[in-house]
């Protein structure tokens, strides 16, 4: 995602990660004498240069020795299953795990597969939500564990590392409004996925469980951060720390969950948990989609620039929609909002 920043009166294209990046650099690498010359302008030179780097919203690039062609050479070694994208026109889409015989475990090349269609959201203009489901009535069972086997060398397993914190940060920060469809088992990588969801509505009898710690792990795509941004640091300690079953109670309970989805199977013509899942987001992804992205843009930043940058990024959108179509329309028919 990109944000336009202006500084010393030039105006710069960056990402939310080249942002957060800067941010943490600067404050803890940079002495104060250092940040005092990027103040200046003959510092302004190769800040500008990093800043105006065309980014897509990564944690990790070339500067942190991160190699994406090598890397997925490396995943696409592991085959099996894949990741499905279903773009509706009513601006909702449908992104289905899809490994039924390993419950839907993630191969190497689902995480590839996983990558590129979060590069199609990304583009998808019209797009206003997205469910994250799981095939065949479970979830996902995290990382294939023959793949986990065959590359349990550390600098392998850093690298798969950084390819899925890419991948899933790049989803958390996608333009659109994001639930998570929990069916069966979410276990570890598949509990870092929920994750990097901004809702997750669980079905009757789910589960959600970081089962790292059995493994000998702890989360590395990402879902130990987002973990604590969600339940806090004591919930997150907890179910790091003792691997607990998450199921929809304790899920509403502790903030994990954001809704509680009725089994099917229990009434004959109930509705299915993906139209009970496509009902609860369509309140959030009512309206033109360049508002409905808006809005996400706005709480992304909220969620991880410093205020100040936030209320930068939030002038900077407000722009965008300010005098726009909806905005106009909203005004010409004098909404009112009893
Ligand atoms: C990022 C870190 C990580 O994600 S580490 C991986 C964490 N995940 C796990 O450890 C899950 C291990 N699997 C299990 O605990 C069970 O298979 C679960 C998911 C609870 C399902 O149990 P149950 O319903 O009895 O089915 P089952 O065990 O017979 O499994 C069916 C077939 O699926 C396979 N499967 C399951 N999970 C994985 C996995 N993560 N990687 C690879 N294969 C997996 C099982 O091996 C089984 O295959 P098969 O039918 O024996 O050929």
């Amino acid at each position: 995602m990109d944000f336009n920043v202006t500084q010393h009166d030039s105006h710069y294209k960056v990402s939310v990660g080249t942002l957060l990046l800067l941010n943490v650099f600067n404050r803890m690498v940079l002495c104060p004498l250092s940040r005092q010359l990027l103040k200046s302008s003959s510092s302004c030179g190769a800040w500008g240069r990093l800043l105006q780097r065309p980014s897509s919203g990564c944690v990790y690039s070339s500067i942190h020795g991160f190699n994406q062609k090598e890397v997925k050479e490396k995943l696409q070694a592991f085959p099996g299953g894949s990741i499905d994208l279903l773009k509706q026109d009513s601006g909702i889409a449908i992104l289905t795990i899809n490994n039924p015989s390993r419950m839907n475990a993630f191969s190497g090349s689902m995480m590839v597969d996983l990558e590129d269609k979060v590069s199609q959201l990304e583009k998808w203009t019209d797009g206003k939500g997205l469910i994250v489901q799981g095939a065949a009535e479970t979830f996902c069972s995290g990382s294939d564990l023959s793949a986990v086997r065959a590359i349990s060398d550390p600098q392998d397993g850093m690298k798969m590392c950084m390819f899925m914190q890419n991948a899933l940060t790049r989803l958390l920060r996608l333009p659109l409004i994001s639930v998570a469809l929990v069916e069966g088992r979410a276990l570890g990588g598949g509990a870092e996925l929920t994750t990097a969801c901004d809702f997750r509505l669980m079905a009757h009898a789910s589960v959600i469980q970081f089962v790292h710690k059995h493994m000998g792990l702890v989360p590395g795509w990402g879902g130990a951060a987002r973990l604590v941004n969600i339940v806090g640091s004591q919930n997150a300690l907890k179910l790091l720390g003792g691997a607990l079953k998450v199921d929809p109670e304790f899920g509403l309970q502790i903030g994990l969950a954001d809704g509680v989805l009725e089994g099917s199977q229990v009434e004959k013509h109930a509705e299915t948990l993906l139209q009970q899942a496509t009902n609860w987001l369509s309140l959030y992804t009512k309206g033109p989609a360049p508002v409905i992205q808006a809005v996400k843009k706005v709480v992304v930043s909220g969620r991880e620039l410093p205020l100040s940058e936030t209320l930068r990024t939030e002038k900077d959108v407000f722009g965008t929609v300010w005098g726009g179509p909806a905005n106009l329309q909203a005004l010409a028919s004098k909404s009112i909002h009893k």
